[in-house]
């Protein structure tokens, strides 16, 4: 269990995170789900160690991440929000790198390694560079990467961002089953039908604040047969000041 205690955090001028408290259970998905800018990325670096939170604390199983950074930062899995790095290495050297700092044993991580790389479709490309990558091919570098330690704690900042259908589909297996097998699987997503079909319980931020937090089936609850995307985008959406598709399109209503 996941717990975020009062989190805040302020980046210069900009308050990204305001008094966020929730709990993150073991054995299901949780979504975080909110716009551009809303916090998801800060929550989910301040979980994994990439960034300190400007007060409030975060506990793993009820150890406080504070005092057991390291052995809690072992347990994690991270995707983040760009696989736009470590360009000069091969695929293969990414994974060497993981698997040194996670001090993975040799045989599990060249078995782990072969399983994932073929699942992903990457094994033909280990050895080439992740800056030749097309996008979704960096993103499975990356999600390979996080996968291969065998962590407990998936850590997935909008892991299906331009990967293909195949993959996107294989992903969510894996997730599922993760869950399944009681450990805890956190990802962010902008694609609302995905939330809806994968995640048992999700976060809604607006602007750095927790605007709802609990079961999807009990947010889907409160509007009968509307869709997530509906229930999100009348929790979450447009501001009364703020242009619509009709304004741009020059109030015709075709869209
Ligand atoms: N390193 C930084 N320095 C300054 N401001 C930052 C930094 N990182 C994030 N922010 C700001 O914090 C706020 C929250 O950003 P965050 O990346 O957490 O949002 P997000 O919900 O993940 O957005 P997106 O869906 O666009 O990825 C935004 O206003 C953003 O501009």
């Amino acid at each position: 269990m996941i717990t975020f205690n009062h989190l805040q955090k302020v980046y210069e001028s900009t308050q990204a995170l305001k008094d966020l408290s929730l709990t993150i259970p073991n054995g299901k998905i949780f979504g975080f789900l909110g716009h551009n800018g809303a916090g998801k990325s800060t929550t989910l670096k301040s979980l994994v160690s990439i960034i300190e939170p400007t007060s409030g604390s975060i506990a793993v199983d009820g150890y406080e991440l504070a005092e057991h950074r390291l052995d809690i930062k072992r347990r994690i899995g991270y995707v983040p929000d760009s696989p736009d790095m470590f360009l000069e290495l091969t695929a293969n050297d990414y994974w060497d790198l993981i698997a040194s700092a996670y001090q993975i044993p040799k045989e599990k991580r060249e078995r782990r390694q072969a399983e994932l790389a073929q699942l992903f479709d990457m094994t033909a490309h280990a050895d080439s560079p992740i800056g030749d990558f097309s996008h979704g091919m960096r993103q499975k570098t990356i999600v390979i990467g996080a996968l291969l330690p065998d962590p407990d704690i998936w850590v997935l900042d909008e892991p299906m961002t331009g990967l293909d259908p195949q993959a996107i589909y294989d992903l969510k297996q894996l997730m599922r089953s993760h869950a399944a097998k009681g450990k805890t699987v956190i990802f962010s997503t902008h694609v609302l039908a995905t939330a809806q079909e994968l995640c048992d319980e999700l976060a809604i931020l607006r602007h750095g604040e927790l605007i709802y937090t609990g079961s999807v089936k009990q947010l889907l609850s409160t509007m009968p047969d509307a869709s997530l995307e509906t229930i999100y985008l009348k929790m979450a959406g447009r501001q009364a000041d703020q242009a619509t598709v009709n304004d741009l399109e020059g109030g015709t209503g075709n869209v």
